[in-house]
């Protein structure tokens, strides 16, 4: 099996393309290129685009080196391109653009983007990917993602997170782009999308919890946003949370520029696993915390989706003990988990 270095490497090379290929895709986006999947939520050039380049980036990568191939469970397949034959032109011409030295036709990329369609891997290893994370900020112009891990046993071991509008830095707000990696064991990281050099990252040390940044999504589905000021006045947080679209939100836990994220919007809701991995891994690597609501570990051995999981729960160590109080003060969970009612005074 290949050493997890060299896969750390090869997973950094297709996410840096994959962003490249975000920010240009995004400058021409116009709203012909947005379709609408059966779950209406959006999809653009951009999510098959990078799929696609990322799936074969992969794949031609450990290839090269003799490895056989890895299962992939990613996001989008070829179902729905296939019926919007304008965007599919769109996408293959800007795929063969970025892979112009092996370009591909329609059957082929239907092939690359189906190879993430698989309800369960096969292999040991397998990927997760989110080719971008937080559409709806991608189309805002906002903040997303390009979210690649690598899975052992059910269990992430890389983490790779492009970010193509993220700041590297809180303090250099027009220093846009940055990529952020972590490996099981050997911690977490930060580059710029245009450098080679990486700086290690922490999570916040805060521990006062009055004092304490919250994140949560950008839109506020089902009750997630009143859950989580629930929460947050239970637990004396006295100041506005941040709201961020993607796994973007990890990034600012997993680098201190926030102390907590959390996630659960309603109850039926079941994660999608390419949604946490790469985040819950660079979090967990830069000592943090990365539970479910009900202080259970994410289980990624049950297909596409956390269905043993009720939402997420990501804090920086020291405030961990006192915010699973404080969700407990907030939610009464009823016996087999069915239902929960929020508390109020
Ligand atoms: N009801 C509900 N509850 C929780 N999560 C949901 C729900 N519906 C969708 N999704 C998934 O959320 C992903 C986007 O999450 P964000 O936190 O980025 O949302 S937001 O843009 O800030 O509102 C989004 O990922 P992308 O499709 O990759 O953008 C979805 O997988
Ligand atoms: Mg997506």
């Amino acid at each position: 099996m290949l050493a997890i270095s060299k896969l750390r490497s090869i997973a950094i090379k297709a996410v840096q393309q994959a962003c490249i290929a975000c920010v240009e895709i995004q400058s021409h986006l116009v709203n012909e290129e947005t379709i609408n999947k059966k779950d209406k939520s959006p999809v653009t050039v951009g999510d098959y685009t990078v799929q696609a380049l990322v799936i074969e980036s992969l794949l031609s990568s450990t290839q090269a080196l003799g490895e056989s191939e890895y299962s992939i469970v990613a996001e989008e397949d070829a179902d729905t391109l296939a019926e919007q034959p304008d965007v599919q032109n769109k996408v293959l011409e800007y795929f063969n653009r970025y892979n112009a030295s092996k370009p591909i036709d329609a059957s082929r990329l239907s092939e690359l983007l189906d190879k993430g369609k698989i309800k369960n891997p096969t292999t040991k290893r397998w990927w997760t990917l989110d080719p971008i994370d937080g559409t709806l900020g991608f189309l805002r112009r906002d903040q997303y993602a390009v979210a690649l891990a690598l899975m052992e046993d059910n269990k992430p071991i890389l983490g790779i997170l492009g970010c193509p509008s993220l700041p590297i830095a809180s303090n250099t707000p027009n220093d846009k782009g940055c990529i952020l990696i972590a490996q099981k064991g050997a911690g977490s990281f930060i580059r710029h999308i245009e450098r080679d050099d990486e700086q290690p990252i922490h999570v916040s040390t805060q521990s006062d919890s009055s004092q304490a940044i919250f994140t949560e999504s950008y839109v506020s589905r089902g009750f997630g946003h009143e859950l989580n000021s629930k929460i947050s006045k239970n637990l004396g947080v006295t100041r506005d949370p941040l709201r961020i679209d993607s796994q973007c939100k990890y990034a600012m836990v997993a680098r201190g520029d926030s102390d907590i994220y959390l996630r659960l919007t309603e109850l039926a809701y079941k994660e999608c696993i390419w949604d946490h991995a790469a985040g819950h891994i660079i979090v967990e690597e830069a000592g943090g915390q990365v539970f479910d609501f009900q202080g259970k570990p994410l289980d990624y051995s049950v297909g596409r989706k956390l269905d043993n999981n009720i939402g997420i729960v990501c804090s920086n160590s020291n405030l961990y003990p006192a915010l699973k109080e404080s969700i407990k003060k907030s939610i009464d969970f009823k016996p087999h988990h069915y239902t929960f009612t929020l508390i109020f005074e």
